[in-house]
């Protein structure tokens, strides 16, 4: 793969979560507060999804989205991307980071502890790793239902264990509001991306 020269950030958020956590709403929440202009977020599972649709002539933007249309392809999706994972641990690391210009980065879906190795690799100094933590019924009623081979798999457990996080975000109705919980990382995101960022 050609060498992509990349923009360096200032400082990336690596979120993780399980399914229905609220990574997307809880990542969108601080991509709006901070603007395009100064933040994007990155999906893992973007680049992996487009390629998967694209060989199976599905909806790209269906599996992106929060319904229920990716949760029929998501078993072979997991298994699709953990071939590729398996020659390459980096492999949708690199791509998802593509034409990111912005200071800082978000990427909401890191589910591995080869994902955090890989930005904690490449950089060391900029990297915070945030999770968000909802419980099971919160889930369920977000539309989660546990389904084995799934929620019982690295998918979903590979950073269930082993992982100091920088931030735990507690995205349930009786937690502190989700602006309180998130006013250290908006404070050092404007830090780092300095006054544009105010
Ligand atoms: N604090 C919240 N208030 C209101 N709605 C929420 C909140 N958190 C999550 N949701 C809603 O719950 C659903 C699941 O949230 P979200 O898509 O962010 O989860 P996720 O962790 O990204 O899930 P997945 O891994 O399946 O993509 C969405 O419809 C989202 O809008
Ligand atoms: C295949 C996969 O990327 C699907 C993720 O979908 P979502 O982030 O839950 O919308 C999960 C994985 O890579 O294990």
């Amino acid at each position: 793969m050609a060498t992509m020269v990349v923009a360096k950030p200032k400082l990336i958020f690596v979120f993780s979560g399980k399914r229905k956590s609220g990574k997307d709403y809880v990542t969108g929440l601080i991509h709006e507060r901070l603007g395009s202009e100064v933040c994007c977020i990155l999906r893992l599972s973007a680049p992996l999804k487009e390629q998967y649709a694209r060989e199976r002539g599905l909806d790209f933007e269906e599996l992106l989205g929060s319904g229920q249309y990716k949760e029929q392809y998501r078993a072979d999706m997991i298994a699709w991307g953990e071939r590729r994972r398996e020659q390459d641990p980096g492999f949708f690391c690199r791509l998802a980071q593509r034409g990111a210009t912005q200071p800082i980065w978000i990427v909401s879906d890191a589910r591995r502890l080869s994902d955090l190795q890989w930005f904690w690799t490449e950089y060391p100094s900029q990297t915070r790793c945030v999770r968000v933590e909802a419980s099971e019924l919160t889930r369920q009623k977000r539309g989660w239902e546990f389904t084995p081979g799934i929620d019982d798999a690295e998918s979903e457990c590979g950073l269930d264990h082993g992982v100091n996080f920088d931030w735990v975000i507690h995205n349930e109705e009786d937690a502190p509001p989700l602006e309180e919980q998130l006013q250290a990382l908006l404070l050092l995101a404007q830090e780092k991306a300095g006054p544009e960022a105010s």
